[in-house]
């Protein structure tokens, strides 16, 4: 998992910056404050009584136009927010909330993610009235708080505990070990596909004899194995079925099953039966793969069943293009579990696709693309206007999530979108995986265009 990341939010002056360096612990926020087209949002890692988050100090919010260089800046800060799990939406207790205050709550609360207000300048007790008119933002309680005398900071702490999403304890023992971070990997397909063949042969024969029952915890479900040196979980199929066979319940296991290893994993490999590819069952593992943004690759299993080999792979790329177009450029590797034959192959492509997945791409040259891709291919016009895109970054990755700022966005046609998400997907090379987009249309009240 990413590191959680926390954005500081709230308009000019209210002590975002006092407060970023405050979490840091470093002047860093002062380095580089001047306006200028290429300020970006300053970002810093924050250990905070055994918290662990990186924290985003966005620029002051102003009402202003889009076309604008403060426009411009709302928008980064808009994608901010987009991005982060947990705002720290700050205001001046002093000054009291100004109307500035509530449309930028506004903007804020329709991110969907927790707020934690925080009433700034309020040492000394200083600020109640403005501390308790901040009630009136809806977005729950406000702390008491004051960046440069470090007070409220332990109402801080327990509001980011309850707030920060809970660190998966599997994946922080497996942080930092000899060969990185472990990643994890399931292999899924129809009964009968091949999946246990093939996870026993990338173990190897000793691990087959001390299989589960030899003393793995029926609980656990990922089989560590290395693979050129890199560290991977392997997600138990094997195990999951034995215990519904146990358990009895084998249909309704395995449908859970599918959904949990997929779950699991950073990748899947969908793996087909290549004498019988593409059943309906197959297609909606891929959907399924798909809308739980997971990388994915195709294996075609049992090649070496196959008797016109080329002729039998030219033409299931082919279906994959035509039958799979959600994931266009998906890596497909021929494959023999039983033999052990492509497996090296299949790892590459496993190893590929979580790289691609994990992706980002700088602001600046998305909407360098942007540019492009519009001019080239203007968006329609919805009842005379036109629709405008104006600015595009990607918010997050694993998988690649971009956000397209502008307006009537929401009449965008699907056709529209499709050419845009292809475009990301050629000019930054993301082959085969989920690529998310979101369409957020300027509620800015002085953009009268
Ligand atoms: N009294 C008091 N003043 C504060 C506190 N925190 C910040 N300030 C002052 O408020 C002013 C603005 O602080 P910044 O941290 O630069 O505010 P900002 O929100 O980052 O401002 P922009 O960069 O313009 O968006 C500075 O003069 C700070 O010294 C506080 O807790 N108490
Ligand atoms: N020829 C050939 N047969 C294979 C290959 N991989 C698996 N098989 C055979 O296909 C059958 C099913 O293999 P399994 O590994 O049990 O398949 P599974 O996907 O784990 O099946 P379920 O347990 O039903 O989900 C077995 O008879 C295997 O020997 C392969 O690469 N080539």
């Amino acid at each position: 998992m990413d590191m959680p990341t926390v954005a500081i939010v709230g308009r000019p002056n209210v002590g975002k910056s006092t407060l970023f360096n405050r979490l840091v612990g470093r002047k860093l926020a002062l380095v580089d404050d001047r306006p200028g087209v290429t300020r970006d949002r300053r970002e810093g890692d924050v250990a905070f009584g055994g918290l662990h988050f990186r924290v985003i100090d966005t620029a002051g919010l102003e009402e202003a136009d889009d076309d604008t260089l403060t426009g411009r800046m709302r928008m980064q800060t808009e994608a901010a927010i987009l991005a982060a799990d947990v705002v720290l939406f700050v205001i001046d207790a002093r000054a009291g909330v100004l109307p500035a205050d509530q449309s930028f709550a506004e903007l804020t609360r329709r991110a969907g993610c927790p707020v934690i207000l925080i009433a700034n300048k309020a040492e000394g007790g200083a600020g109640m009235s403005g501390a308790y008119e901040a009630f009136s933002l809806g977005l729950g309680d406000p702390i008491p708080f004051s960046a440069e005398h470090g007070e409220g900071l332990g109402e801080l702490h327990n509001a980011l505990i309850e707030s920060l999403p809970k660190p998966d304890t599997d994946e922080e023992e497996d942080e930092d070990g000899p060969g990185g971070r472990s990643l994890r990997v399931a292999i899924v397909g129809r009964p009968n596909a091949g999946k246990s063949t093939l996870i026993n042969n990338m173990l190897g024969e000793e691990r087959l004899l001390v299989g589960p029952e030899a003393g793995i915890t029926r609980d656990s479900i990922s089989l560590d194995w290395e693979w050129r040196g890199r560290r991977i979980k392997l997600h138990d199929t094997a195990g999951m079925r034995r215990r519904a066979r146990i358990d009895d319940k084998l249909e309704k296991l395995a449908v859970s099953d599918g959904l949990r290893a997929v779950r699991f994993a950073e990748v899947v490999v969908v793996l087909l039966d290549a004498t019988i590819p593409f059943e309906k069952q197959d297609l909606t593992i891929v959907d399924l793969v798909e809308s739980e943004g997971r990388a994915l690759v195709i294996g075609l299993n049992k090649w070496d069943l196959v008797a016109d080999q080329p002729g039998l792979l030219k033409q299931l790329r082919e279906d994959c293009t035509r039958l799979l177009p959600q994931v266009r450029g998906v890596s497909v590797v021929p494959l023999s579990g039983l033999a052990g034959e492509g497996i090296d192959k299949l790892m590459q492509a496993v190893v590929g696709a979580s790289e691609v997945w994990d992706r980002r791409v700088s602001t600046s040259r998305i909407n360098d693309w942007l540019g492009d891709a519009l001019s080239r291919n203007p968006p329609p016009a919805v009842s005379g206007r036109r629709i405008k895109i104006r600015y595009a970054t990607q918010v997050k990755s694993r998988p690649p999530h971009f956000a397209l700022f502008g307006n009537q966005l929401d009449a965008l046609p699907k056709s529209y979108t499709r050419y845009l998400v292809n475009g990301l997907r050629e000019a930054f090379d993301l082959p085969g995986t989920p690529i998310r987009l979101s369409l957020r249309t300027s509620q800015n009240p002085f953009d009268k265009s």
